[in-house]
């Protein structure tokens, strides 16, 4: 899928297929220097993580294992409660691991603060984060997001993994929708 396909439900493109490929290799670089002499396992957060996960993995030259977790956040309206149910849990044991959280977006910040807790309670040699995307109300939770994308304002976006009503998932870049999609 792409912008052509989009008729007239496309907005406007925030980042660019291009632009998202050579961020993925900036920080892959980063990635295989600070875990160089160490074990890697990337944790995906289905379904948004789905494709960052596998366009991230594909840049590293350092091999890591991946696992997966699913997550429902749940509470009223659309914003995330911060009260998180496992839907799917790891398949592996983290004990000792360094695990690598690979996330599509972090928005409200309430998902990965939860996430990052529960993770950190069974025992792994090291928690941190790549976020493909960060928006502004993250920073009013205490979270250390070790390798960000892209700092994005405070509107909604899909593509790349991001979802609205579970479609433009499969949108190579990131991009908002016009109002008529919302029925605005
Ligand atoms: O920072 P927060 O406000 O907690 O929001 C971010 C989370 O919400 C989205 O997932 P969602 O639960 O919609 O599921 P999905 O990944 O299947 O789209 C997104 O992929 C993050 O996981
Ligand atoms: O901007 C967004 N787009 C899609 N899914 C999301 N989940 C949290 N924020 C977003
Ligand atoms: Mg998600």
């Amino acid at each position: 899928m792409d912008a052509k396909d989009m008729g007239d439900d496309l907005e406007k493109v925030l980042i660019s297929e291009d632009q998202i490929k050579v961020r993925n290799q900036e920080i892959a670089t980063e990635i295989d220097a600070d875990y160089a002499d160490k074990d890697l396992l990337l944790v995906g957060v289905l379904k948004g993580a789905v494709m960052v996960m596998a366009d991230l993995s594909r840049e590293l030259h350092h091999p890591c294992a991946m696992d997966w977790m699913a997550v429902s956040s749940y509470g009223a309206g659309t914003t995330s409660s911060g009260v998180v149910r496992i839907l799917k849990d790891l398949d592996m044991d983290i004990k000792d691991r360094n695990v690598l959280i690979v996330e599509d977006v972090v928005d409200s910040g309430l998902t990965l603060s939860w996430l990052v807790g529960n993770l950190n309670s069974r025992g792994p040699a090291s928690v941190e984060i790549y976020a493909m995307v960060r928006k502004p109300l993250a920073f009013d939770v205490d979270l250390k997001i070790k390798y960000v994308g892209f700092d994005l304002p405070n509107e909604f976006i899909v593509g790349c993994g991001l979802d609205y009503a579970e479609k433009y998932r499969n949108l190579p870049f990131i991009g908002t929708l016009a109002p008529h999609v919302y029925g605005n």
